[in-house]
């Protein structure tokens, strides 16, 4: 599917980082590129609202700020793992995706813990700058082996147990904490789970954490933790800054209890001269690196490569592998919902349209069945549907303030608007008609009293009931799309552009009044079809099944014989004059009319 319009300017990527090319070349034939290392925070601030995506490994801050700031943007991309300096959370309100590379990186941040365990163990740093210093000091740098030794691992994901695997082949035990872990795999690599953090901690001559920065792993390792390892152990974080407190480790190695601590990342990056995590980086029993643990040539070009493709996905419309905040959907299943999110986006977008301009009207009904039947319902994962029904529902009536409503963040904005849907899959042949699929919207009525008005307030052309009927039925035939069932009316248009929807009296010489007022107000017809009164109300034995929760206020059949309506539907270029729809149901027999644009 092409990015865009040759006519229009090409999506904008904002690359504020040092990435690895290998993905940016991917990039360049479609989207316009601006790589722009060293941004101010303020500088990111004032240019994000040009972008459509935004491209970051650890240092950018990608702030609630920036992101209510960035209106075109469709996605942030980590190429890294940690989101940590991400705000999700705002993304995910904003509709913003957020990617990350959760594998490109593994095997580099497991190397280079155990590099940094080797150094600190063979005092190799001090060593080689002592050398280098034009001195001889091997009696200064007696190191200590890790063979034999016991390694505590905090976290057992994927650094983690590429960790353990590492430190099982240079002769060590292994010990790990990770409440989430699988036993099965600990027990495939050898490693012994251990139950409390306290047993992990006395055991370890060499403690390393592979979680990631989150409220239960903050300051997981302070001074009470540290005291209670055993005296010359030595610890290493690979993972993020934050974990370990800072003032403490400095504190237990300035005591001596530790004997070393290898240290890649901090609570501040880079940290400011005169912070504890300088003085860390100074203390002579520190191994440090400025964040180090994913830059290898080949965990860049890794990282590089699979944001990338995701970021081209999800700008193309497709959905990413590796989200952060969007439900995982197989493509395959994506692929086959593709004509139906557009179809149930626009019977949203009609629900809204035609049913606030009628009598009564507004958005009253706020409770909705979406029912699959059919081919459709063979699909379980259907949040792309859900996502889209909301979308199509919110976009007439709200600018969601500026808000792209999208499968990240469908539920929450449903949620706040009190919309409530309910999703129901019906696999029965018998339950739908000649359509291979069929998708219906059902409005449930505000209270049952008025779904269940008595037989005396029926009128000669049909019960209110019937009349009250929110009812929205579409299929899909390729890519083309067909609303089947508007209300009570067995319909049969596209749902596209601009379409003037009047309810009338289904008797000779309408379609030539309608035509003359429209032809007065100089509007254009393109096409015309007559919708009659459905011969079948509901859905056979789904409607009943629904009728008997209460759920929907569908007709019942024995009201067919009165009702004589038909519903107008014309193809109209342009728009429609507010006046006209007015004019229109002044003429006589003309009881709705409303122009709706799909
Ligand atoms: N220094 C660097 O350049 C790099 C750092 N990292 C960092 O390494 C960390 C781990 O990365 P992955 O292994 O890929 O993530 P992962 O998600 O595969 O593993 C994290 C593990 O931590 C466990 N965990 C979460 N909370 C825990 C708790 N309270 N106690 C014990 N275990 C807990 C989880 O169950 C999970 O198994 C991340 O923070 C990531 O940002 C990753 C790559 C490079
Ligand atoms: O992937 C991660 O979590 C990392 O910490 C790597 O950070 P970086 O991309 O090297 O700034």
């Amino acid at each position: 599917m092409p990015l865009c319009n040759p006519e229009e300017a090409a999506p904008k990527v904002l690359v504020p980082e040092k990435l690895s090319p290998d993905g940016l070349v991917l990039l360049r034939s479609s989207l316009d590129v601006d790589e722009r290392k060293g941004l101010t925070a303020d500088q990111l601030l004032e240019i994000i609202p040009n972008y459509d995506a935004l491209l970051v490994r650890s240092e950018t801050k990608v702030t609630a700020t920036v992101l209510r700031a960035a209106r075109r943007l469709k996605v942030v991309a980590r190429a890294g793992v940690g989101v940590d300096n991400v705000d999700v959370e705002e993304a995910t309100k904003l509709g913003i995706v957020v990617v990350n590379s959760p594998s490109g990186n593994i095997g580099a941040a497991a190397e280079h813990t155990i590099a940094l365990m080797m150094s600190m163990s063979r005092k190799i740093p001090e060593a080689c700058a002592s050398l280098k210093d034009g001195k001889w000091e091997r009696s200064q740098f007696v190191g200590v082996e890790v063979k034999g030794k016991i390694l505590g691992i905090i976290g057992l994901g994927k650094v983690g147990l590429t960790v353990a695997r590492l430190a099982k082949g240079l002769g060590m035990t292994v010990n790990a904490l990770d409440p989430y872990a699988s036993p099965a795999v600990a027990g495939s690599a050898s490693v012994n789970l251990v139950a409390s953090l306290p047993e992990l901690l006395s055991s370890a001559d060499f403690l390393t954490i592979h979680t990631p920065l989150i409220a239960s792993t903050r300051g997981m390792i302070g001074q009470a933790e540290l005291a209670q390892m055993k005296p010359g152990a030595r610890i290493l974080n690979v993972a993020r800054g934050g974990t370990i407190d800072e003032e403490a480790l400095l504190t237990a190695l300035d005591s001596g209890h530790l004997a070393g601590a290898a240290v890649d990342v901090f609570t501040s990056e880079p940290p400011a001269i005169g912070s504890t995590a300088a003085s860390l980086i100074a203390h002579p029993r520190a191994v440090v690196t400025p964040h180090l643990g994913a830059s290898t040539v080949e965990a860049q070009e890794n990282v590089s490569v699979d944001v990338c493709e995701q970021v081209l996905e999800i700008l193309q419309g497709s959905l990413p592998r590796s989200a952060v905040n969007a439900p995982l959907i197989l493509p395959e299943e994506y692929q086959k919902l593709q004509p139906f999110v557009r179809l149930v986006e626009k019977m949203g977008s009609l629900y809204t349209q035609h049913y606030a301009t009628l009598p009564g009207g507004s958005m009253t009904r706020n409770t909705f069945d979406l029912i699959y039947q059919g081919e459709i319902a063979s699909i379980n994962n259907t949040k792309p549907l859900f996502a889209a029904l909301i979308k199509g529902l919110m976009a007439p009536i709200s600018s969601s303030e500026g808000i792209n409503i999208n499968i990240v963040n469908a539920e929450l904005v449903a949620r706040e608007r009190g919309i409530f849907v309910s999703e129901q899959h019906s696999r029965d042949p018998a339950d739908h008609s000649s359509y291979s699929s069929l998708v219906t919207l059902v409005a449930r009525p505000p209270s049952r009293t008025s779904s269940r008005a008595p037989a005396s307030v029926e009128t000669a052309t049909g019960s209110k009931q019937a009349k009250s009927q929110r009812i929205i039925s579409g299929t899909c035939s390729g890519d083309s799309l067909l609303i089947t069932r508007l209300g009570r009316f067995e319909a049969s248009f596209e749902p596209e552009g601009t379409l003037l929807i009047c309810e009338n009296y289904d008797s000779p010489g309408k379609i030539g009044v309608v035509g003359s007022i429209l032809g007065q107000a100089g509007v254009n017809i393109n096409f015309m079809t007559v919708a009659p009164v459905s011969p079948k109300l509901g859905f056979g034995d789904l409607d009943m099944k629904l009728s008997k929760d209460g759920h929907t206020d569908l007709a019942a059949k024995d009201e067919r014989s009165s009702l004589q309506e038909a519903l107008m539907i014309l193809g109209i270029d342009g728009g429609v004059p507010p006046h006209v729809t007015g004019d229109l149901v002044k003429e006589g027999g003309v009881l709705t009319a409303c122009a709706v644009t799909l």
